[in-house]
């Protein structure tokens, strides 16, 4: 029997204010966060959006301390994880791979060469799928297995999403009980979960199945709960142009707030980990909004963190995927070309026989009004919301 791996994957997160800028740009360059029609023009709209974004990012992530605390998070989980693996009689060594920052899912994967691991569990931290968080992962994991010999030499499994599972289903709503219980009408308050949003043409153009997943997780803790209390759900952290799922959170808080709604709380449906999305846009945009439409008690569900019930779900997770057939990369989902933060469709660009060789001098002429809007400030890009 050889050596027994576990590997997490997450998002990563800058953790001081020089990391910032860099970090964008690692998030804004991966195709699964926006694809253009000319992956040439990838880097440099990633470079703009980053160096343009980079400040305001800056000045939330000093609200919440200079930086994201995801990784001192994620490596507790990997500690309190092999813990108790360990204590299921399970030993296996687990890894930390991160998609735009440190440790990037690169490094981890050396590490496991390294260890000589002959069998690996690979684990999003991410309850449901969406292309744009495990499946851009796995489609990095799978690009760098396609090139090393040693890679494929291991027995790995995926697992692809485990939003419906009891425990963590139990876990969540355990919190969101205790939570409802501190309210001062436990009954009445109204429970938000906010989902961080995807634009609609993952769903709907490439079938991403992360909405359905986020419905089918908000149903099975509302079931596990077994309260009287109305529930809404709606999608956060919009970025760019295009539409998004909606209702959006702010709005929906907007409505509530003109229903007469007083008292609300929020459950982060799509995150187990504190980070910014939690720490600065829920619990400091989100309840300002919240408080000017009038809904006075605005509470808010903690990420599980490390929470043992939810651990040891992880734990019992692990144990069964290497039980099971395993799911290899070409298994699980991957996006369509036609996924898109920006217009794919090649008559939106000017992609006509006749316009095609207008095209190169076109974008150029687009890439440098980018340039002028970033130095300047002002232009269209400002004015959508996106720089
Ligand atoms: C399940 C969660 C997430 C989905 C789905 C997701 C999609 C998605 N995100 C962006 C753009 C940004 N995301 C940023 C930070 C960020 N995103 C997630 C999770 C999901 N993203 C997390 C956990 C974090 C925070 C990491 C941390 O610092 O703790 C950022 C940077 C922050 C900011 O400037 O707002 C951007 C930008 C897109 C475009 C997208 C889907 C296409
Ligand atoms: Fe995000
Ligand atoms: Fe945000």
């Amino acid at each position: 029997m050889g050596r027994v791996g576990v590997l997490l994957l997450n998002l990563g997160g800058p953790e001081q204010p020089s990391d910032v800028r860099p970090f964008l740009y690692n998030l804004f360059s991966d195709p699964e966060i926006i694809r253009l029609p000319f992956s040439w023009l990838q880097k440099p709209l990633a470079w703009v959006i980053a160096t343009s974004r980079a400040k305001r990012s800056q000045e939330n992530y000093k609200e919440i301390g200079g930086g994201s605390p995801l990784r001192r998070i994620t490596e507790e989980q990997a500690h309190a994880l092999a813990e108790n693996l360990r204590a299921k009689g399970n030993d296996a060594q687990v890894y930390i791979g991160m998609r735009y920052w440190h440790p990037f899912t690169e490094e981890a994967v050396d590490r496991i060469k390294a260890d000589d691991i002959s069998d690996l569990v690979i684990l999003p931290l991410y309850p449901q799928f969406s292309i744009s968080t495990s499946g851009s992962s796995f489609r990095l994991l799978e690009d760098l297995w396609t090139q090393d010999e040693a890679l494929k030499q291991i027995n790995y499994t995926v697992i692809p999403s485990w939003y419906d599972r009891p425990g963590y289903v139990q876990a969540m709503a355990h919190l969101l009980a205790q939570e409802l219980d501190q309210c001062e009408n436990p009954h009445e308050a109204v429970i938000f979960f906010s989902a961080h949003g995807v634009p609609v043409s993952y769903v709907e153009e490439a079938g991403d199945p992360y909405q359905q997943e986020i419905e089918g997780c908000v149903d099975a803790i509302l079931k596990t709960l077994q309260r009287p209390n109305d529930h809404v759900l709606a999608y956060q952290s919009r970025v760019g142009p295009v539409e998004w799922l909606q209702p959006y959170t702010e709005d929906m808080l907007q409505e509530l707030g003109n229903q007469g709604v007083k008292e609300i709380v929020v459950v982060p449906i799509s995150f187990i980990s504190e980070h910014i999305e939690t720490l600065q846009e829920i619990d400091i945009e989100y309840r300002e909004v919240a408080e000017e439409a009038g809904i006075q008690n605005f509470r808010r569900v903690p990420a599980l963190n490390t929470n043992p019930e939810f651990i040891d779900d992880l734990a019992n997770m692990v144990i069964e995927a290497r039980q099971q057939t395993p799911i290899h990369f070409s298994e699980v989902m991957r996006p369509q070309n036609n996924v898109k933060l920006y217009p794919q469709e090649r008559w939106e660009w000017g992609l006509t026989n006749a316009a095609e060789r207008w095209n190169g001098r076109l974008a150029m002429i687009g890439f440098l009004a980018l340039m002028l809007e970033l130095f300047s400030g002002h232009g269209p890009l400002h004015s959508l919301g996106l720089l």
